[in-house]
């Protein structure tokens, strides 16, 4: 069967919303230092108001509501550290105070000591020295509210500090923190079976026998799955017989698997072993309307989804880029979608207009530079570039300085747009 990006899309999200049972996992409680990257199960509401309570933004002297007008000497009153509950405000006075620190009663606003005459706060021993008659003198003019941080001026106990399935960084655990939160509720983490398949395939770390290529798909799909917040388990690797591919699947039982993912062994070859190990299972063999990434497969075993992704790496994790992990953002709220981006085309560039065109690029200031050719084994490029670059279907070709869409797969660098770096690489990689 022929689809178009979209329809596969659709098709990948809904396998795994109607038959995961992810949605039905019981959330977990995390310490905060073990919930970075998780995503909040159930909507937070501030215990207390932050600030707590109102507090001063600047060391300096709080200033009674009746002293406002300024330009005259105040007495010294006692200190406020930050972490004291200080003595009211007396009219006529004005109390040192230092950042943080709890607003006396009485007080309205805070002079930063900069400001104030003098300019530095008295010693212990200067201030018993004067015997209780320091002095000090503040600018006219006072606002009323100058350098106060208001209690719930951030956020009011009560409100909603979070909502569910907002996926955790650090300025959304840092907000927990700040709340008193020492746990929070989780989703649990997606869970999938992973396996690449293949006679050719070596174990990487052994010796590579003639005709044979080490497994580059597990590692990638491995961390790419990883880095978008799930949980892998990586299956020993499988050889081209279907006999001892349907014997593994049999095996996988509905539990904690929320998804079985394959690489390799879908296409058009002899040898094809996904295909020939799932020819009676209802697993459908598609292919999609994409470069790399045009040979798919999509269904359940054993009522668990199952996607067959292409053998060759990059369409591996093209597929995994442009289904997979949107997939995995709709129904689990992470990782978060990837940025996209347009961009001014360096290089001019081909594509079969019957296909959506993934090509590699090399993304900075605006513009994009093709990393390697369209071909799907290009590893090397893959690992140089950082997007990829979007040709629609029924373009044919592009020529440099066209406008294209890119989506943000890596760091951008910070420095001016050079395309010599990635020059040597295109050239090399253009098969
Ligand atoms: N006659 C046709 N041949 C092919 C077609 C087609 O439409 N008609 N499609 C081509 C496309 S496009 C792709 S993509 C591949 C997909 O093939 P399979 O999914 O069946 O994958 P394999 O044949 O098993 O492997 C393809 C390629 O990738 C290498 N490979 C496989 N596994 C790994 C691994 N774990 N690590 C690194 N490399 C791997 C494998 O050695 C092959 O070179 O089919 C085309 N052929
Ligand atoms: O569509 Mo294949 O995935 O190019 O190599």
């Amino acid at each position: 069967m022929r689809r178009t990006v979209a329809e596969h899309q659709a098709a990948v999200a809904g396998l795994l919303r109607w038959s995961s049972g992810y949605d039905g996992g019981a959330p977990e409680v995390l310490p905060l230092a073990r919930a970075l990257g998780r995503v909040l199960a159930a909507d937070v509401l501030a215990p207390v108001s932050l600030p707590p309570f109102d507090n001063s933004q600047m060391d300096g002297y709080a200033v009674h509501a009746d002293d406002l007008a300024g330009s005259m000497a105040l007495s010294v009153a006692e200190a406020i550290p930050a972490g004291s509950v200080p003595a009211d405000l007396r009219p006529g006075t004005a109390a040192p105070i230092m950042t943080g620190a709890m607003i006396p009663a009485g007080a309205v606003a805070v002079v930063p000591i900069e400001r104030a005459d003098p300019a530095q706060f008295y010693s212990v021993a200067a201030l018993a020295d004067l015997g209780g008659t320091a002095t000090v003198t503040l600018p006219g003019g006072i606002d009323a509210g100058l350098f106060v941080r208001r209690a719930g001026s951030d956020i009011a106990e009560g409100e909603v500090a979070l909502t569910a399935g907002t996926l955790l960084g650090p300025a959304q655990l840092g907000l927990l923190a700040a709340c008193g939160a020492g746990e929070v509720p989780v989703r649990p983490r997606f869970h999938v079976l992973l396996l690449s398949t293949g006679d050719e395939v070596a174990e990487p770390g052994s010796p590579l026998a003639p005709g044979t290529i080490y497994d580059a798909n597990t590692t990638l799909l491995e961390a790419a799955l990883v880095e978008a917040g799930t949980e892998v388990t990586r299956h020993r690797l499988v050889g081209d017989d279907p006999a001892v591919l349907r014997d593994v699947f049999a095996a996988i039982t509905a539990g904690s698997t929320h998804l079985v993912l394959s690489t390799g062994g879908i296409s058009q070859g002899a040898y094809e072993v996904v295909k020939q190990a799932l020819s009676d299972s209802g697993v459908e063999f598609s292919s999609v309307a994409m470069q790399p990434g045009g040979p798919q497969a999509h269904g359940t075993i054993s009522g668990i989804p199952f996607l067959g992704f292409p053998g060759n790496p990059v369409s591996a994790i093209v597929s995994f880029e442009m289904f997979l992990r949107p997939a995995l953002h709709q129904l689990t709220g992470a990782p978060a979608p990837r940025p996209g981006l347009e961009a001014v085309l360096v290089d001019g560039l081909e594509s079969p207009g019957a296909k959506h065109q993934v090509r590699r690029g090399l993304y900075r200031g605006g513009k994009v530079a093709l990393v390697g050719g369209p071909d799907s084994h290009l590893l090397h490029a893959l690992a140089a570039s950082n997007c990829l670059v979007h040709v629609p279907e029924g373009v044919t070709a592009l020529q440099a300085g066209a406008r294209v869409e890119v989506t943000l797969i890596g760091p951008v660098p910070s420095d001016p747009f050079a395309v010599e770096d990635v020059l040597v690489l295109d050239e090399a990689g253009t098969d």
